[in-house]
């Protein structure tokens, strides 16, 4: 496993593109590979968890090809009657993405199809996901709740009406896959907003689905249309070099091309709750908002956290908690216990690996009690770990930055998973000082 070690720094600037958004580069493959004629992708994020999604829909028999040089992909689609059976299992890696709406996507198939992944994705709880599925009518032969799962060949699926127990853009996402092929309109209840990644790319393909207030009713619509789909820079890549411009002295960074879906931007009310500015330029809007995004390094001080902020900032948490060590105030987030089902337990590795530099985090059932104005420091070389999840590697790779001593990241190339460039973008703006 490689390590990688960071000194603080002064004085960040230059100019960032991130790469493209990891939802939805996933949403653009599934919704492609089960359309009728070609879908282009630009801007698709070949990271992990994405080629993950790639290799699987080729096995199922999907012609995709790919130009990594140029982040272009080209799907031919083949409907969803047009997916050939595989013998072997599909290796979802690390992506719980990949694994949920994969399960809805594939629900009403006429053969048995078996899901694997990584010891984390092993771990992660997928009742949330095949509970709701077997009320439309999917059996599964193999089903503890977590991977390895094996779905049975269909019989068909009945709509459903449904409350959604957790606040889930993956488990929403599965249910209306699922419901675009079963033989009636299926109604859902948000328990709060999330991402709305998949309603807006099933419009696009040509689906019929509304939303009122927290309710979404979706139309069976197994026929969609193949479409070009450029993908915008992932927000919640780009939040990492947010947080370090408002942290580390002297700074300005900026970044062009960032994906502002609000349903994905709750770290910028957040921030703004805190004291910062953040300069929004350069807004378009294809079927997805973007813009420029200007930060310069800022005093911040404390808010408080709820379970609405963390569904529209779920995997900036750790980044929150971060800033959070440097305002004024001692900062609560209540409402956040489902970061105990991420990669690795979100709230655990956050405050253990914070609190090795110097923070004082004292972790909750479902959130965190974090003091601020707790300068980062270490004697001399200390490490701290990723644990194999890429949020917690670049959210610790920030932290360092503005840590006085030597900190040598383990497990880096966790950031793989859905930023592979991000410790060589860190180390251009840094002046080449990561070893
Ligand atoms: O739908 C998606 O693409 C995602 C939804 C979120 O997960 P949950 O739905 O489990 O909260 C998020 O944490 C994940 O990175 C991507
Ligand atoms: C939780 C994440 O992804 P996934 O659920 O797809 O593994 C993430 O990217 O932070």
């Amino acid at each position: 496993m490689g390590h990688t070690l960071l000194t603080n720094q002064r004085n960040l600037t230059g100019t960032i593109q991130v790469p493209g958004d990891k939802s939805i580069s996933h949403r653009s493959l599934m919704f492609g590979a089960i359309s009728e004629g070609k879908t282009v992708v630009d801007n698709l994020l070949f990271s992990e968890d994405c080629l993950h999604t790639l290799a699987a829909l080729r096995q199922l028999g999907v012609p995709i090809q790919v130009d990594e040089a140029h982040q272009h992909v080209e799907v031919t689609g083949v409907g969803l009657d047009g997916l050939q059976a595989t013998n072997q299992p599909l290796n979802m890696g690390n992506s719980g993405t990949s694994t949920r709406l994969l399960m809805g996507l594939l629900v009403n198939q006429p053969f048995p199809l078996t899901f694997v992944g990584d010891g984390s994705l092993s771990q992660r709880p997928l009742k949330r996901v095949t509970d709701p599925l077997q009320l439309m009518g999917a059996k599964f032969e193999e089903n503890e709740g977590h991977l390895p799962i094996t779905m049975a060949p269909s019989k068909g699926l009945s709509a459903i009406t449904y409350k959604l127990p957790v606040a889930s853009a993956q488990v929403k996402s599965a249910i209306l896959l699922a419901a675009i092929q079963a033989d009636q309109p299926s109604v859902l209840v948000e328990k709060t907003v999330t991402r709305d990644h998949t309603e807006r790319m099933l419009q696009r393909f040509g689906g019929e689905i509304k939303r009122e207030g927290l309710t979404l009713t979706v139309t069976p619509k197994p026929h969609l249309t193949g479409q070009h789909i450029t993908v915008p820079g992932d927000f919640s890549s780009a939040a990492f070099f947010l947080v370090a411009g408002l942290l580390v002295p002297d700074s300005t960074l900026v970044l062009k091309n960032v994906g502002l879906n609000q349903t994905r931007t709750g770290l910028l009310k957040l921030l703004k709750c805190m004291g910062a500015v953040i300069e929004i330029s350069e807004r378009a809007d294809d079927s997805e908002p973007t813009a420029t995004l200007t930060v310069h390094q800022q005093a911040l001080h404390r808010i408080t956290v709820d379970a609405n902020d963390v569904a529209l900032a779920i995997d900036e948490i750790p980044l929150v908690a971060l800033l959070a060590t440097q305002a004024t105030g001692q900062t609560v987030i209540t409402g956040a216990e489902e970061l105990r089902f991420k990669e690795t337990d979100r709230i655990k590795t956050v405050s253990e690996e914070l609190n090795k530099l110097g923070a004082h985090i004292a972790p909750t059932k479902d959130g965190m009690v974090i003091e601020g104005q707790t300068p980062l420091k270490v004697i001399g070389k200390q490490n701290v770990d990723s644990h194999g999840d890429h949020r917690i590697a670049m959210m610790l790779a920030v932290a360092a930055l503005i840590t006085e001593g030597q900190v040598d990241l383990q497990d880096a190339e966790a950031v793989a998973v859905s930023y592979p460039t991000f410790l060589t973008e860190l180390e251009r703006l840094c002046g080449g000082v990561i070893a």
